[in-house]
């Protein structure tokens, strides 16, 4: 029989299929896009019926529509399509070292990447004192495209430092620091801000401009708000919650593991 002459090629045909539309069922959740790939399934069904009912002239304009509709996808995802490449194209290492350091193949397990402990008292401090302060901590994606925005430099990530910049009479305390491994890399970074509607009205550009980086790219981001001195953390866009700042610890030493 035909039908069951089924290849190892073909499941993993499907298996590959899946992985694709999980994947974009993953960069779409939550997100206005989501509606637009609602709204492109449902006219290709009803493109689907008029040719079923030979509705000439109307299959033939929503075939036209659907023909020029790949150009005007990568216009429409072009946010999504970008994040997706990034993703695939981003050599995970954080990921891979975490696999293998679960089957103990290496020996050197969970050193953080960068100063966490000085960068959470930093944090700590400003937000006793309510200053402001907005950190890009980098993974695996390059930050490059943002750095030319602000003043590259090339200083140790210590506690006293990372306070001194965001000091309110500081000239550098404006925008956002980069940090890459054990080196704050730039300052007076302007970041791009998110606009994605679900974010409260009671977050203003600092915290839009983080959700903005952590959308786009795989880095983390911390906030130190001005306002109320409230320390956010966040990561592929979104808040990511804690209790303390013993736990935000703990996550950051998770998230920034080699
Ligand atoms: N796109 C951006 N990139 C980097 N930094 C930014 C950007 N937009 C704003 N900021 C920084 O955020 C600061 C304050 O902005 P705003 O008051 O709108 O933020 P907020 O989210 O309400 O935070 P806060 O709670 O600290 O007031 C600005 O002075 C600037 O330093």
């Amino acid at each position: 029989m035909e039908f069951l002459d089924i290849r190892i090629i073909d499941i993993v045909d499907i298996v590959l299929v899946a992985l694709l539309l999980y994947y974009v069922y993953k960069l779409v959740k939550g997100t206005v896009a989501i509606n637009i790939f609602v709204g492109i399934v449902i006219m290709y069904g009803i493109w689907k019926l008029t040719e079923l009912l030979e509705m000439e002239l109307l299959s033939k304009i929503l075939g036209g529509f659907l023909g020029v509709g790949m150009f005007a996808l990568i216009v429409v995802f072009q946010q999504e399509i970008r994040k997706f490449l990034l993703m695939l194209g981003s050599t995970n290492f954080n990921a891979r070292r975490r696999f293998f350091n679960k089957f103990k193949l290496l020996s050197d397990d969970n050193t953080p990447i960068t100063n966490i402990k000085a960068i959470i008292e930093a944090c700590r401090k400003m937000s006793s004192s309510n200053t402001g302060a907005l950190i890009v901590l980098k993974r695996n994606n390059s930050l490059d495209f943002v750095k030319n925005t602000g003043d590259t430099m090339s200083m140790e990530v210590n506690q006293p430092i990372i306070e001194s910049i965001f000091f309110k009479n500081s000239p550098l305390h404006d925008g956002a620091m980069i940090i890459e491994d054990m080196e704050i890399t730039a300052t007076r970074v302007i970041l791009p801000v998110s606009n994605d509607r679900k974010i409260p009205l009671r977050f203003g550009l600092r915290h839009r401009a983080a959700v903005g980086i952590t959308e786009k790219t795989d880095a983390v981001c911390l906030v130190v708000s001005e306002e109320n001195g409230q320390v956010s953390y966040l990561r592929d866009g979104d808040f990511v919650l804690f209790d303390d700042l013993e736990e935000l610890h703990e996550i950051l030493n998770k998230d920034l593991t080699a």
